[in-house]
């Protein structure tokens, strides 16, 4: 007799209540959080709206000391996201209901690449355009059989040339990633996989039974050596903004030392430093 596959076993999502969002819902569940974009009638587009509640939405689960890992899906069986709502595009954005533009959706992608809890991209369906970024930038992407790859920017009048283009060229290759932007074509799921562009593809109906599954596993891991992980990671591809986050964590370490103590702890006594005590380790 196999052993019971407790990783696979079902989960019982907590609504949050008390969030008032319009675009998006926030689950959690066993220290997972799942955040899902709500918009099926325009295959989850993003509007600025939506963008904003999902930054609120990842800061909270950031902060959540409760919260190990994070889902990013979209609602229902045929879309991920299809990018930027091309329905309220304006001259030089998106524009949100007093008529600003924006392109807040690049803040979106800097939050998640800086956030420091590994991110999975549950994807059903189309990730398109701005939507196909989203999931690229996601730590790890689950696809279901049904999912389909692709961006449209020189089809639309749109690209983007920073994570878009250079992660993209990092994950796939720089012919591949190329090709990707400058013949718009879609992609299925085996052909995805092939390239690096996702993890793994399991049936439609095994979706998030298998994204919860990696969540589990990624939770009884060191929160510590994920979180510098994903830092190194990113690291070089973000310049000294990602050197910033993986020194971060070295100062955040530091100051649990005793030997980062002494200093703060000789200011507040006011006293001289007495940092001898400390070892020089090769
Ligand atoms: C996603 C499709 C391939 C799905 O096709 P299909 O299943 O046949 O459904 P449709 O009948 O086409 O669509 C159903 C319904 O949804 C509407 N819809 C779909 N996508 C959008 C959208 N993005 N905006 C608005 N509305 C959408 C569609 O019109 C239908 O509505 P009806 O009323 O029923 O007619 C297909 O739908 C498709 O190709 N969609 C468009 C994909 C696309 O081109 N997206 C925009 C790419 S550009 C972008 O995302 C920029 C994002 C951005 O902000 C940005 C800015 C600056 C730098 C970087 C970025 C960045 O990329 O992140």
């Amino acid at each position: 007799m196999s052993p019971p596959d407790f990783d696979h076993a079902p989960i019982h999502w907590q609504t949050d209540k008390a969030s008032d969002y319009q675009d998006i819902y926030y689950h959690s569940a066993e220290h997972i959080a799942k955040i899902t974009i709500n918009r099926p009638e325009v295959r989850n587009a993003f509007r600025p709206q939506t963008v904003r509640e999902l930054i609120d939405a990842f800061h909270r689960a950031h902060l959540d000391p409760d919260i190990g890992v994070i889902i990013l899906t979209g609602a229902g069986e045929l879309a991920f996201c299809s990018g930027g709502d091309q329905r309220i595009r304006g001259e030089a954005g998106y524009q949100d209901d007093i008529g600003v533009e924006h392109l807040n959706v690049l803040e979106l992608q800097r939050q998640i690449r800086t956030l420091p809890k590994p991110v999975v991209a549950m994807v059903a369906g189309y990730a398109i355009g701005g939507g196909h970024v989203l999931h690229l930038i996601c730590d790890l992407t689950i696809a279901a059989d049904n999912a389909r790859f692709g961006q449209t920017g020189p089809k639309v009048g749109s690209f983007d040339g920073g994570f878009g283009a250079g992660l993209m060229a990092r994950t796939v290759g720089l012919k591949k990633a190329k090709e990707i932007w400058f013949l718009c074509r879609q992609y299925d799921a085996a052909e995805a996989l092939a390239m690096g562009l996702v993890n793994t593809v399991v049936p439609l109906a095994e979706l998030e039974t298998e994204t919860v599954a990696w969540c589990r596993q990624m939770n009884r891991l060191s929160p510590t050596a994920l979180r510098v992980l994903k830092s190194s990671f990113n690291a070089d591809t973000d310049g000294l903004a990602g050197i910033q986050e993986l020194a971060g964590n070295a100062t955040a370490l530091f100051y649990t030392t005793a030997e980062g103590q002494e200093g703060r702890n000789a200011f507040l006594e006011k006293r001289a430093p007495d940092f001898q005590q400390f070892p020089r380790r090769p």
